[in-house]
């Protein structure tokens, strides 16, 4: 058997989890064409490579047809209710770092808290006769931190990319995705509400509570632990 290591397959994610763990003595690296989603490990023996979408290694883990994966916290924690008897954090990468925020309109000059937020809604229904549209791919979050501030009169509206442009488009009021440079937020006028900070968020290796190890598997886990110490 060999230990499944589950890493983001392409971009930011991917080259620096590949530096990460170069530095580390460990390298991987992806092989054959350039589509093709086929990996290699080096500088440990028994631990095997699977590209996956950032989004899938949570449920990969979950599942525990992958041993270890990266990904970021926040996809852990929107994508799998009581992540925490499903998988355990082994180490904060120290990259990927990006803030899942509220932000509304900049014209919006009477709304910069959850409060006004609130207020905003119930008078956006009143007037429009419906709910306050909020975009967004984090569902899970969302709801719990609007519930959580007392927020209750809006709808999600699922966008699984460029949710900063829904605003605009007029498919939603107001959006909570992440942001990192807050470059997207600004270049489309949008604005963070002030306790609008949902989750903190970076690049995290991950190890499966339920993945089942094999005799020859742990010693190898307790090799790369060793190494990624
Ligand atoms: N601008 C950014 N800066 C820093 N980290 C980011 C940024 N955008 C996304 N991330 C982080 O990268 C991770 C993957 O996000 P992304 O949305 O790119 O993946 P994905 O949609 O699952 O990819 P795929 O298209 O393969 O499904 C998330 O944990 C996210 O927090
Ligand atoms: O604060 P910034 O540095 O501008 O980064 C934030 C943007 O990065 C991510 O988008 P991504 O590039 O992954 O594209 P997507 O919108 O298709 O998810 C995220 O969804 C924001 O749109």
């Amino acid at each position: 058997m060999t230990l499944k290591l589950g890493v983001p397959s392409k971009g930011r994610l991917m080259e620096k989890t590949f530096q990460w763990f170069g530095a580390h003595g460990i390298t991987l690296e992806r092989t054959g064409s350039e589509r093709e989603y086929a990996g290699r490990v080096d500088g440990i023996d028994g631990v095997s490579l699977i590209l996956l979408s950032a989004s899938e290694i949570p449920r990969e883990l979950a599942a525990g047809r992958i041993h270890l994966g990266v990904t970021g916290t926040d996809l852990i924690h929107e994508k799998l209710a009581l992540w925490d008897q499903l998988v355990s954090p082994v180490r904060e990468l120290d990259f990927g770092h990006a803030d899942l925020i509220l932000a509304v309109p900049q014209g919006w000059v009477d709304v910069d808290t959850l409060d006004d937020l609130d207020a905003a809604a119930a008078a956006f229904r009143a007037h429009h006769g419906f709910r306050m549209r909020i975009a967004t791919k984090y569902h899970r979050l969302v709801r719990d931190f609007l519930r959580t501030s007392g927020v209750a009169d809006y709808a999600l509206v699922d966008s699984q990319g460029a949710t900063e442009g829904t605003v605009a488009n007029e498919t939603a009021e107001a959006i909570a995705d992440i942001t990192s440079s807050g470059e997207t937020l600004r270049a489309n006028h949008l604005k963070i509400l002030g306790d609008g900070l949902i989750l903190q968020s970076q690049a995290t290796l991950w190890r499966s509570l339920t993945a089942p190890l094999a005799e020859d598997d742990q010693a190898t886990m307790d090799a790369l632990m060793t190494r990624l110490a």
